[in-house]
This record gives structure tokens, sequence and C-alpha cells, in this order.
């Protein structure tokens, strides 16, 4: 039995998150919603998926445009299993009631509070805690991508301090900004660390900007240690991690810029690199501190946990046979 799977919202996340649904062999993508009969409308009924009216008020804008959809979102939840709400944050909260009008399970995202959802998910930190559950919250993607590394060596960690430097915007946002400033985050701690929490119980303090660059957010990470390591074994340790890269600046990799080249070298679909990226020679152990500097593809680090979170809600695979089999499909490297 495959599971039918609906996506409300189909921007940045929802359209990524669409196709990697078309690449599960236990999954159906069923259909997306869409409030205006825009290019990304068009495209995806070439790439033959139905598209759904976000609700009855747009229905209008396709009629005007002669575009036709398959109904609107509550006639689509009639049909699927599961919905991802990647609506913009904040909504999905507000689109909870009409899910369970129609009984039906929701992942929601970053942009969500915790209270959403019954479980805020990293696959390969906590697949358990969504086994079986009706609403679950992938965590932001930053929150992902700190959760991947840290999750990795939590058996070491004491305290963690980390700075997010975030991304203004995406590349196809024209309306925000900062331009040509640096935007502190003065709300201390920002959300990332308390976010963390919700998916491991680790000591952890963030502080976060906002920089004018639209490719990839990127963590300075220091961490008190527990107990000693050297910086080679978390080395090792990254290197056996899943959804987690070690680029070498002494390769080229000396920016944001090039890990993004190296995703459109990899013919990755809209240049995804599902993977967090650690630079090796970033990471260094000075006394009980340890040190490292990683990037986040935003757009796309949360798509394979899209994926594996329907399995646990379905209770279709156990933690490692699902992060396999999502791996394989979206050519993760490990
Ligand atoms: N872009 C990013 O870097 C990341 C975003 N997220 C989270 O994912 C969620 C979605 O974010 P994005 O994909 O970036 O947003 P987006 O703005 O690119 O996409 C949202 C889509 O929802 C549509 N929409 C607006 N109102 C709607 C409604 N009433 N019903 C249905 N669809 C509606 C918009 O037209 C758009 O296509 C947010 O919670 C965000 O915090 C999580 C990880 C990374
Ligand atoms: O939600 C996100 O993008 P957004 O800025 O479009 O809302 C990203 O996941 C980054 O969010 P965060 O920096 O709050 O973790």
């Amino acid at each position: 039995m495959k599971i039918k799977v609906g996506i409300n919202g189909y921007g940045t996340i929802g359209k990524r998150v669409a196709y990697a649904v078309t690449k599960q062999d236990d999954m159906e993508l069923i259909g997306v919603t869409k409030t205006k009969p825009d290019f990304e409308a068009y495209r995806a009924k070439e790439l033959g998926i139905s598209v759904y009216a976000a609700s009855e008020e747009f229905i209008p804008r396709f009629e005007k445009a002669g575009f036709e959809v398959e109904g609107t979102l509550e006639d689509l939840l009639e049909k699927v299993d599961v919905i991802v709400d990647a609506t913009p944050g904040g909504m999905g909260a507000k689109n909870k009631a009409l899910y369970e009008k129609h009984g039906v399970k929701a992942i929601f995202q970053g942009g969500e509070k915790a209270e959403v959802a019954e479980a805020s998910f990293v696959a390969q930190a906590n697949y358990e805690n969504a086994l079986g559950k009706n609403y679950v919250r992938v965590v932001s993607c930053n929150t992902t991508g700190l959760t991947r590394t840290l999750n990795a060596i939590k058996d070491y960690i004491d305290y963690v301090y980390a700075v997010m430097i975030r991304r203004a915007a995406d590349p196809n946002d024209i309306k925000r900004g900062p331009v040509n400033a640096i935007k502190p985050s003065v709300k201390v701690p920002s959300h990332h660390g308390p976010d963390v929490q919700t998916v491991i119980p680790i000591n952890i303090e963030t502080t976060a900007f906002v920089v004018p660059t639209t490719l990839m957010h990127v963590h300075s990470v220091m961490v008190e240690l527990k107990k000693p390591i050297e910086a080679r074994d978390v080395v090792d340790i990254f290197e056996g991690t899943t959804r987690v890269l070690l680029f070498e600046e002494g390769r080229g990799f000396s920016s944001t810029a090039q890990l993004i080249e190296f995703a459109r070298d990899m013919h990755r679909e809209w240049n995804n690199l599902y993977e967090i990226a650690v630079w090796k020679e970033s990471i260094n152990v000075k006394g009980n501190r340890l040190f490292y500097i990683q990037a986040v593809h935003q757009e796309s680090d949360v798509v394979p946990e899209n994926i594996d979170a329907i399995r646990a809600m379905f209770e279709l695979a156990d933690k490692w046979e699902s992060i396999k089999k999502t791996n394989k499909s979206l050519g993760i490297l490990k």
C-alpha cells in the first residue's frame, strides 16, 4: 500500500517535498495546492501533478486565467492519508483544524511553534518519537542542521554556544532584505537553541544574525566538552554521520558559493544540498572546547526529514531503513 500524500503550500519547501515524494516507492503524490495560477502552477501541471486551489476564495483567480484546478484543499484532504503543510510560517497552526476535521495526519514545518505537533523531528536524532503520530513538526533548516551534527557528538556535550549567520532571503524572494546591513536577532537566545531542545535534550544557547546572501546559512559552533575528545575523532564521527559531509577549504571550498557550485556539479535538482556541510579544517579542540563551522542549504536540508517523518507516522519502516531509502532516492551521498 502506498501512502497518499498531499502538499499544502507549493513554495520553496513544498515543491521540493513534492518532488521527493515522487521518488519514493511507498508514497504517491496526490496533489498540491496553489493560491494563484503562476508559473509554478503551470509547471506543476506540466509535470502531471494535480493542482488544487488552496481555498474556495482563490478559485476566481484560476477561473479568470482559464486554469483548471481539481478542486480545493478540502477536496484534496478527502483523498490523502497525510498532508505536508508547507505554507508560510504560522499558517500551519491555523490550518490544523481543517486537517483534524478531515481526519488526515499532518506534517508541519519549522516556521510553526513546537506546540502545533505531538513531536518535533529530525530523523537521525529522534525518528522513534514520530512513530504512529498524527501531527509532526519538521524543525527549521537551521535547527535541523544544528541537530544533525550535535546529535552525533552528544555524549561529549556539556554546553553548546552557537552563532547562526542566516541568509536574508531565498534566491527567488524579491521582497526581503537586508540588502546592505547585518541584522542581529536581539532576542537572545534566538529560537534555534530551544528548538534543538525539542529534539535532543542538550544544553545549548544560540544567537543569530541575518546577512545579505541567499545561498546558505552558516553556523559557528562552540562546544564545552564533558569529556575529552580529539579533533580527529570528531572528524571520524562526522565522516560516519548520515546527512553530514566534510568539505575542505584546501580543495577550494572557501565559501558557501563553492558548496552550491558542488551541488550544481552533482546535477542536484534545484542545486539541493540536502547534507549539512562542515568545514573539515574548522574542527578544532582547544582545551575543553570544540569548535567547528558548518553551512546549511536552507531550501533543501529539511526535505529528506519530511519523507522520513511520513514513514515514521505510518510505521512503514524503522529508522535506518527509512533514512537509507530516502538517501538513496534523493542521491544523498551518505
Ligand atoms: N525557505 C526556507 O529556508 C525554509 C523554510 N522552512 C519553513 O517551511 C515553511 C514554508 O516556507 P517556504 O517554503 O520557504 O515558504 P514559501 O513562501 O516559499 O512557500 C509557501 C507557499 O505557500 C503558499 N501559500 C500562501 N498562503 C497560502 C494558503 N493560505 N494556503 C496554501 N498555500 C499558501 C505561497 O503562495 C507559497 O507558494 C515555513 O514554515 C518556513 O519557516 C523550513 C526550512 C527552510
Ligand atoms: O524558516 C526558514 O526560513 P524563513 O526565513 O523563510 O522563515 C528557515 O528554516 C530559516 O529559519 P530559522 O533561521 O528561523 O531557523
